[in-house]
């Protein structure tokens, strides 16, 4: 995709609406507005123009229309805003008007942040934050979002990256200028030192994992026998009626899953088909399907019925009892939690320790990384400083030492996309919508 096209794409959503925004970035904005818009309006003042087709002087729509010459627009290049009516006519009259008077093309996804990005105007770190808060669910990854589209997350790697320069700077230094080849001993303590600030602060930012949490939601799964309740619970969490519910046992078979907000906290609530032998191929598929999921939740509710006790629950990293249907039973169970989803008895209970469980895992909000890319990244940063370390604590050789400082600053390079990120970029934008 050539990068000095002119592009345009429907930046609001689709379907009918009231307005929609077309937004226009690249050389040739300029003269879309002089033939569309009967000229370019003062930079960032937004009027009021009547749209035409210039090949026939035929009035498309009434639109609000802004003009944001690069290189201070959010792209960095020239833009145009079209706000026009939202019916799909005009739409449709408007876009193909657009192709045809200049040359210009519709943009892929994530199109318009990426000459952003190319064009300087935000590091890679702030892109992730961008995608984040077109995808928050909640209040909670709203702000953490926002913090790291503001740079939190950025301006702790570019400041860790100048650090482990600046000791690059000492190693070399001292390998140009020694001719034992070794460090001068009050630099070796001052390297040391800046060496463990550096790698300190990285593992504490390694050790909370809550950003990854928070970004990617609590999966908390339901898992039980057949019958015990799971779609009931399912259903009354989500308060609307999301899954099939009968006395019928092994009527759920496919994984269900609802998204849900917790205090602000994202909880994903996984219905599974229930635990048992089957010789049902689908009901065997959906049981498989049960364990695997019940094995990578964070959380699963193990859901025992009155007359179930004997059951074995499935592997699980964090399992919570919840003895079902209460109100057929006699108080007095070995589960932990007990409820009555179809009455709502135990729910609120039940609740708030869903809630607690998620703040306890993702509550804080002070996380500095949020996905996996900045793990790996600062993973292999803090194995290349460890090394340099050892190196100069055990005299070995300079060179060597100077390019595990080197490594280490290219993989924590690699978080704000000042290295090799080609294969990132491709994937990462991909997953914004059009017109972003
Ligand atoms: N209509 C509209 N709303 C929008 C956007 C947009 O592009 N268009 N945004 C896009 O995603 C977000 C806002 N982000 C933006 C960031 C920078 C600039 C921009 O052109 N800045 C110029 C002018 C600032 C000024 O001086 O007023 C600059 O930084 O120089 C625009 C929007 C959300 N809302
Ligand atoms: N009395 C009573 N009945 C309940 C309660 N919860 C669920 N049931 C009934 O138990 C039966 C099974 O409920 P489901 O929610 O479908 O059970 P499930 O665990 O999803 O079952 P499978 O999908 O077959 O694994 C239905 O008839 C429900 O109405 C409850 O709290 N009290
Ligand atoms: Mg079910």
């Amino acid at each position: 995709m050539r990068s000095d096209d002119t592009i345009f794409a429907i930046a609001s959503g689709h379907g009918r609406a009231a307005v929609c925004l077309i937004r226009i970035s690249g050389p040739e904005s300029r003269l879309i507005l002089e033939r569309m818009a009967d000229g370019v309006p003062q930079p960032r003042r937004a009027v009021v123009r009547t749209l035409r087709d210039p090949a026939t002087g035929d009035p498309l729509d009434q639109a609000l229309v802004l003009w944001m010459p690069g290189p201070g627009s959010f792209t960095g290049e020239d833009q145009a805003e079209l706000h026009i009516h939202g019916g799909l006519a005009t739409r449709a009259a408007v876009l193909r008007t657009l192709s045809s008077v200049v040359n210009c093309r519709p943009a892929e996804a994530g199109e318009f942040t990426r000459r952003a990005f190319l064009n300087g105007r935000m590091d890679l770190s702030q892109v992730e934050g961008l995608a984040d808060i077109i995808d928050a669910e909640t209040e909670a990854q709203r702000r953490q979002a926002m913090l790291q589209l503001g740079g939190r997350l950025g301006n702790a790697a570019e400041g860790w990256r100048e650090s482990i320069l600046q000791v690059l700077a000492l190693l070399e230094a001292s390998l140009d200028f020694s001719d034992e080849g070794d460090v001068p001993e009050d630099l070796e303590a001052d390297i040391l030192r800046m060496i463990d600030g550096v790698e300190g602060e990285i593992g504490r930012a390694l050790a909370n994992r809550s950003g990854e949490r928070l970004r990617e939601g609590l999966t908390v799964v339901l898992a039980g026998p057949p019958n015990a309740g799971k779609s009931t619970l399912l259903n009354a969490l989500a308060q609307r009626d999301v899954a099939i519910v009968s006395p019928i046992a092994g009527t759920t078979r496919d994984v269900i899953e609802v998204h849900c907000d917790l205090g602000g906290l994202p909880v994903v609530i996984v219905d599974t088909a229930g635990l048992r032998e089957s010789t049902d191929l689908i009901e065997q598929e959906g049981v498989s399907r049960a364990r695997a999921r019940a094995q990578d939740a964070d959380l699963v509710l193990w859901l025992v019925p009155p007359d179930g006790e004997e059951s074995a629950p499935p592997p699980a990293r964090r399992l919570l009892k919840v003895g079902t249907k209460a109100d057929l039973r006699q108080p007095g169970h070995g589960c932990d939690i007990m409820i009555a989803a179809a009455t709502g008895e135990g729910l609120p209970e039940l609740i708030a320790h869903l809630e607690a469980e998620a703040a306890s895992l993702m509550g804080q909000g002070d996380a500095v990384i949020t996905r996996e890319r900045h793990r790996k990244a600062l993973d292999r940063a803090q194995g290349c400083l460890i090394r340099t370390r050892d190196m100069l604590a055990s005299r070995g050789p300079l060179e060597l030492a100077a390019e595990e400082a080197r490594l280490a600053a290219r993989a924590i390079g690699e978080i704000t996309g000042r290295v090799d990120v080609e294969d990132v970029l491709d994937r990462l934008f991909s997953s914004f919508c059009i017109g972003k």
